[in-house]
């Protein structure tokens, strides 16, 4: 099965995301707003190519009921998770101007481009496949969260977002939909979906690290250009 042979495949990625200090600090409400807050802008660029790639796939993609599936998460993000986030923005005063001048970090760059890149050298059944570690981990994140909650109505929220009956539905769902791509895929594409699945596992867990770290691309030999 699908999932089964995925999740066990990536057990320190996962348990390496609901162990890192940036999920251990926000439940504890001692996350640095600076941290959340470089989250928040990377995490909008992400969002954004996220609910893109589902179009994206949606069209090449045969399986009805995936395609439902698809198009129907691309509107939940936009009336949900984004349009959240859109209040999340206005209330800590991060303007248009703030999002287009902080550079797109390394570990957001490579998590939306292995996306994208299912569809050029994977097949879409692994592009699909790169998709669901992300609903999957945050709605267990948010499951084990919410138990205590935060005592940052910020970060509470956030949990939130991930932690209703109706986020753990559709995981089952598209957890169910994945089993079923997988068994229907020839041996290769077993082998790229796994592969999406763990590579998109590894950089939920370096999304953590990034945003914890303010992760920023080298800058190369600025001493090269300083006599222009
Ligand atoms: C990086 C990342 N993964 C998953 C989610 C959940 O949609 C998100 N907002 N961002």
């Amino acid at each position: 099965m699908f999932t089964k042979r995925s999740r066990a495949l990536t057990i320190p990625y996962w348990e390496g995301s609901f162990t890192h200090p940036f999920i251990v600090e926000l439940q504890q409400g001692t996350l640095s707003p600076e941290a959340f807050r470089y989250y928040l802008i990377q995490d909008r660029y992400y969002l954004e190519h996220f609910s893109n790639i589902h179009l994206l796939i949606a069209e090449q993609i045969d399986n009805e009921a995936v395609k439902e599936m698809l198009m129907t998460g691309a509107s939940h993000l936009a009336e949900g998770e984004i349009a959240i986030r859109e209040g999340f923005f206005k209330e800590l005063g991060i303007t248009d101007e703030e999002i287009a001048s902080t550079p797109i970090a390394p570990t957001a760059y490579n998590y939306v481009s292995h996306m994208y890149r299912q569809l050029l050298d994977g097949s879409v059944k692994s592009a699909v496949a790169g998709l669901l570690p992300c609903a999957w981990l945050y709605q267990e994140i948010g499951v084990e969260l919410i138990k205590s909650g935060s005592p940052d109505s910020l970060y509470q929220r956030w949990i939130e977002t991930y932690a209703g009956e109706e986020a753990a539905k559709d995981v089952a769902y598209q957890c169910d939909l994945l089993n079923g791509l997988y068994e229907e895929a020839s041996e290769r594409e077993k082998e790229q979906m796994i592969q999406a699945f763990v590579i998109s596992s590894k950089m939920e867990y370096l999304f953590w690290e990034m945003s914890y770290t303010h992760q920023t691309w080298p800058e190369g030999d600025l001493s090269a250009t300083s006599q222009y």
